[in-house]
């Protein structure tokens, strides 16, 4: 441990050079942040209190970086967990901390919980099955697989248990991830062909107490990574720890769903979510605007509610437009004003094509940023890659003129479209986790 505390500098040093950061992304991120403690080969690393609003984005961004530099440097291998500098000094309430290791490992969305979750007929033995997983995880029903359509609620399911047990039991080691992820890391760490990487990402996988897997068709057909899928499901089901599964059908219509993840999957509780009727819908849309300060009317949530009808996503995406149309053009948001606002929603909704707007709309969801910051000027990486894949997207699955991909991208010349297309195109050909990304995201346009 002193020797990594003596060396911090040296680590946060190595680790810019090795994974080329910009001085710009090493003062903001790395340099501020200071070691903590080592115990049971978990370094943790500190992060300034008033970074706390970026806590989730350095955890994500900067672990594996970190994971890697230090256990190359120390040839030994570690986990990392970050915690923030106020809670590290009331450490006295150790709880806490864990808590917030755990907590932030998790990698949890803090807006999905049961008490954002709206509970209708659609959705009522889904969110019975998972509340009783979460009372009681590794007992009631074990795995619980949940399965549905695009947009009906699975994700915000699986987060609220894993919100619930952390908050029942703070010490329990609980881990989301998509199936992406967890694809990305089983290439990454067969392509490294690096052993200790391989045993960092069993561990990673094998000590958990809950694994949530989202999307786990996308697993399925893919040889490494649901061979690794398989042993891990098997080492936690043994030692009676938890785990839940999201995906888009019931494991007897996956076509290539081999027998022994099929009798897996079927040896807990199966539960589904159906496409949500109009009074969920309209509860979704009353719970929407609790938040919103100014008055809406009766009529306009029964527009929305009886015109968008198949998917939450979409529901939660059309007021979202209400409201903004309302705020960027100063009107009050009333049934005239709602109607002119999603005339292209509503009228492409019944015929579902797949529209630029679409595209952006699920691109964004799958990178955790806004449509905005997508059509926005801004060059920041993490908006310049999603932006890229839209108008990569639009080329392949629309008919759109390059001029309207760029004109819904936020007025960008064809010019700008056809670089972005052709670097998508280039990219992929070497790069498998960007190529698995964008397959997964078609597939998530494609899926209604
Ligand atoms: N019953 C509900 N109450 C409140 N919000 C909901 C409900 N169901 C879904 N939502 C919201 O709808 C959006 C889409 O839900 P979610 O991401 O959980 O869908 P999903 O089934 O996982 O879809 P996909 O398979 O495409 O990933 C989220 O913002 C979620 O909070």
């Amino acid at each position: 441990m002193d020797l990594i505390k003596e060396n911090w500098n040296l680590i946060k040093e190595t680790l810019r050079t090795e994974y080329d950061l910009s001085d710009i992304s090493y003062n903001t991120w790395v340099k501020p942040l200071n070691f903590h403690s080592e115990k049971d080969d978990i370094v943790t690393i500190m992060i300034p209190s008033d970074q706390a609003h970026a806590l989730k984005y350095i955890s994500s961004k900067y672990k594996s970086y970190f994971q890697v530099t230090i256990s190359e440097m120390m040839d030994h291998t570690y986990d990392i967990s970050f915690i923030l500098e106020k809670d590290a000094e009331n450490e006295t309430s150790s709880s806490k901390a864990v808590y917030n290791i755990n907590y932030i490992n998790a990698n949890l969305n803090s807006k999905y919980r049961f008490d954002t979750f709206v509970v209708g007929g659609n959705n009522k033995f889904a969110h019975s099955a998972s509340l009783a997983v979460a009372e009681s995880p590794g007992e009631a029903y074990n795995p619980l697989y949940l399965y549905g359509g695009a947009g009906l609620g699975k994700t915000h399911l699986m987060h609220s248990i894993g919100h619930f047990i952390l908050n029942q039991s703070p010490d329990m080691k609980v881990l989301y991830v998509t199936s992406e992820q967890f694809t990305n890391e089983v290439i990454e760490s067969i392509r490294s062909g690096n052993a200790a990487k391989m045993n960092r990402l069993r561990e990673k996988y094998r000590t958990v107490d809950v694994l949530l897997i989202d999307d786990v068709q996308f697993i399925i057909g893919k040889e490494s990574t649901q061979e690794e899928f398989f042993h891990t499901f098997n080492v936690l089901h043994s030692a009676g720890k938890q785990i839940i599964l999201s995906s888009d059908k019931p494991p007897k219509e996956m076509e290539t769903l081999e027998e022994r993840f099929r009798s897996r999957f079927e040896w807990g509780l199966i539960a589904d979510i159906q496409p949500p009727d109009y009074e969920t819908r309209y509860a979704i849309l009353k719970k929407n605007a609790e938040n919103y300060n100014k008055e809406i009317k009766e009529d306009v949530f029964q527009y929305i509610a009886t015109n968008i009808k198949s998917n939450i996503r979409e529901l939660e995406g059309a007021y979202n437009k209400v409201i903004a149309f309302a705020r960027l053009n100063k009107l009050d948001i009333t049934l005239e004003n709602v109607q002119e606002a999603l005339k292209d929603i509503i009228s492409s909704n019944a015929t579902r094509q797949v529209t630029p707007q679409l595209i952006i709309d699920i691109v964004a969801e799958h990178f955790g940023i806004s449509p905005e910051d997508i059509i926005s000027r801004k060059r920041n990486s993490e908006f310049v890659q999603p932006r890229q894949i839209c108008m990569y997207l639009c080329r392949q699955l629309t008919e759109e003129s390059l001029q309207s991909i760029g004109k819904a991208l936020g007025k960008k010349d064809h010019t700008t479209v056809i670089h972005g297309i052709d670097k998508i195109t280039e990219d992929i050909k070497t790069n498998a986790e960007l190529k698995n990304r964008i397959e997964i995201i078609r597939k998530k346009i494609n899926s209604d």
